[in-house]
């Protein structure tokens, strides 16, 4: 046991991320909560917009200007990151957290071949010989799928497709065997028979190594695959969160059972897919009311105020004033 075993390895409390623009302030994300054990993952999903990637820039210490956190804290290992000094911050970063991104050449260095970058990443944190580390290399490159391992390792970047380099930048990512891990829509681009592969190495990976991982995305049967635990993100806070199994199985958000009434799998065969009508507010014009009530079919009087966060059912955190009373089926494969 080591002494991050008894705290949590993310806990995020409140956070609150603004930018300051020319038109006004844009409240990205507002009282988000969040709690991620070791080797625990957590999928952070919702629209376009909704303030997935601001928070985990947030997390990362990535904002730029005018993005500023104006409150909460966010306690990496049980220190908050928010007040740390600058070094400490950045050698965190170097070190314990990671970030996988949409574009794998923010990662990788075009220079370098794989197999330099592969056998670094490992020998980082393992006292192994550098054969063994290439060794290890080559299988995580042959479990995520990638034929021809060994030409691979010895290929520069610029010359695998993009695909390959993006299982190459995650793999890294996990050799690294960092605390956290922070993946924004890395397989979003990718087949859908080599994303399941990615994710099942991924979720492997991480367990073996204790790594907490928050994968944001925008696809719900992503999360119902890879994930432990949802937090589903609506302009800027968050709506409903539990475990996937729990959530996922009795939604209570509208929002939510709008997002699982929209997935492929869940229309009866020959109906259009139902979509959520209407339009997501504009952040630098939100309504006193709750974001979601122009689009609700559950809309009362009650709603014209924004609700809190409640917990209706056990380890199930929903922010509406009518959660649903029925809970809705759902076909999804719990991974
Ligand atoms: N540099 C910036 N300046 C002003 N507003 C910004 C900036 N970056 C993000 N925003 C705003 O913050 C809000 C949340 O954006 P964010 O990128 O986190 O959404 P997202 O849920 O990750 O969406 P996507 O799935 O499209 O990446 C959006 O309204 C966006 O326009």
């Amino acid at each position: 046991m080591s002494a991050h075993d008894s705290v949590p390895t993310l806990e995020v409390r409140n956070l609150r991320t603004h930018f300051h623009t020319p038109a006004g302030v844009l409240p990205a994300v507002d009282d988000v909560s969040l709690t991620l054990e070791r080797g625990r993952i957590l999928g952070l999903v919702g629209e376009s917009g909704s303030g997935k990637t601001v928070t985990g820039f947030s997390i990362l210490g990535l904002l730029d200007a005018p993005g500023r956190i104006v409150g909460g804290q966010i306690l990496f290992q049980g220190r908050d990151l928010v007040t740390l000094d600058k070094k400490t911050l950045r050698s965190l970063q170097g070190n314990r957290i990671a970030m996988i991104f949409q574009d794998p050449m923010m990662t990788l260095n075009p220079v370098l071949r794989v197999e330099a970058q592969m056998i670094d990443a490992v020998l980082a944190h393992s006292k192994i010989s550098r054969e063994q580390a290439r060794e290890l290399a080559r299988d995580t490159l042959g479990s995520m799928g990638i034929a021809s391992p060994d030409e691979r390792l010895r290929a520069y970047p610029h010359q695998l497709s993009g695909g390959m380099r993006q299982r190459v930048a995650i793999a890294i990512a996990l050799l690294h065997k960092p605390d956290l891990i922070i993946a924004d829509e890395p397989t979003t681009a990718l087949d859908v028979t080599i994303q399941a592969q990615i994710l099942s190495e991924v979720q492997k990976l991480a367990r073996l190594n204790g790594t907490a991982l928050i994968w944001i995305t925008h696809d719900l049967s992503v999360v119902a695959g890879l994930a432990d635990d949802i937090a589903v993100m609506y302009s800027g806070r968050i709506v409903e969160q539990g475990t996937v199994a729990e959530v996922l199985d009795r939604p209570q958000h509208p929002y939510t059972q709008g997002l699982i009434g929209s997935l492929p799998g869940n229309n009866r065969r020959g109906q259009r897919l139902r979509q959520i009508p209407g339009l997501t507010p504009n952040l630098l014009h939100l309504p006193p009311t709750c974001a979601f009530a122009a689009r609700c079919e559950r809309v009362s009087e009650q709603c014209l105020t924004r609700p809190e966060i409640t917990e209706p059912l056990p380890g199930h955190l929903v922010r509406c004033f009518h959660p649903a009373i029925q809970p809705e089926t759902v076909e999804l494969q719990h991974g």
